[in-house]
């Protein structure tokens, strides 16, 4: 048989799965180490995702594309709302649905209101539940049971997101359930969000960490300019929107050291991953009401909701 020794490795096989989950579950940390690179952001506060990211592994025959949907909650304002929207969009579009649920925290909160969305959505679903290192045995067995009871899934994962046990378990299950088909990426590309919004994010990342109270959340960051210069390196030059004056004040820190600290976090971290020197620039500006401005909503991926 002269062509025949790529068919004996198995048909490809390739799909889109949707992780949905109550905000800080870890769908984040858990969409990073299933890719083995950092393409979500992660931190300890809510809300960190705001429009669908997409890490694509690969694990045996098949490539699995993770889109990471901001965490489901209540909506309030309007942000809130467009997240939400793209949550439940992604979903739909998927071809299985993971739930994932932080064991320690359980059913309470949104986790009810989500496993009641789902009854709506047809395709096939699995239950992760995540952070197993901070619960007892007896306790996971009940919430499995419990959320098994609403909604059918087609199996039940027990994990850590973190220390990354059983989460080969949830690849090798992936990959052997999904559609056969062709892959969607080429073998080496590791998310489809654009470079320059993947730089975006890690300096919102940054911001994230370094500031408490709103801030964050009244923050948004966009990458404006973007310049590879001869020398192999990289001019890039992003502005964090705030909405008031007295934010921006907090943002930059005495005699600017906050942003300085910000920025130089940012700044290795996007050296190393884009393995070139960067120099970055970062500009503070006030703009009132960004959260009410269809053009912001836009370059974050999302649809500005009426
Ligand atoms: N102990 C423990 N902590 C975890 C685990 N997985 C994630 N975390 C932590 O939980 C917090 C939230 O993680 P994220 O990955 O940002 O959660 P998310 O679901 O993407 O959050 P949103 O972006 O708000 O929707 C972080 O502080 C993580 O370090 C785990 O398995 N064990």
């Amino acid at each position: 048989m002269a062509d025949g020794s790529a068919e004996t490795a198995g048909a490809t096989r390739s799909g889109f799965v949707a992780l949905i989950g109550p905000t800080n579950a870890g769908k984040s940390t858990l969409v990073n180490r299933l890719v083995g690179a950092k393409v979500s952001i992660v931190s300890h506060k809510v809300q960190t995702t705001r429009a669908i990211v997409r890490g694509i592994a690969i694990h045996d025959n098949a490539q699995v594309v993770f889109m990471d949907t901001p965490g489901i909650f209540k909506p309030r304002r309007r942000l809130d709302r467009a997240m939400v929207t793209s949550a439940w969009g992604g979903a739909k579009d998927a071809d299985l649905i993971m739930l994932l649920i932080d064991s320690e925290r359980g059913l309470r909160g949104d986790a009810e209101a989500i496993l009641e969305g789902l009854k709506e959505v047809h395709q096939p679903k699995i239950l992760v539940l995540n952070k197993i290192d901070r619960v007892k045995r007896e306790d996971l067995l009940a919430l499995a049971a419990a959320a098994n009871e609403k909604v059918t899934f087609t199996q039940t994962f027990m994990i850590s997101a973190e220390n990354g046990s059983g989460c080969e378990d949830v690849m090798d299950y992936l990959a052997k359930t999904l559609p056969e088909g062709p892959w969607y990426y080429p073998e080496d590309q590791i998310s489809d969000l654009p470079m320059r919004q993947l730089a975006a994010e890690i300096t919102r990342e940054k911001l994230f960490l370094r500031l408490h109270q709103e801030l964050p959340y009244s923050s948004h960051v966009e990458t404006e300019k973007w310049e590879e210069r001869k020398d192999g390196s990289v001019r890039i030059e992003q502005v964090i929107y705030v909405e008031r004056d007295s934010q921006k004040k907090i943002a930059l820190g005495k005699g600017g050291e906050t942003i300085k600290a910000i920025s130089s976090a940012s700044r290795r971290e996007l050296s190393e991953i884009l393995e070139q020197p960067v120099h970055l620039f970062l500009f503070v500006k006030v703009r009132e009401n960004w959260g009410d401005d269809p053009e912001r909503f836009r370059e974050m991926g999302l649809d500005f909701p009426k």
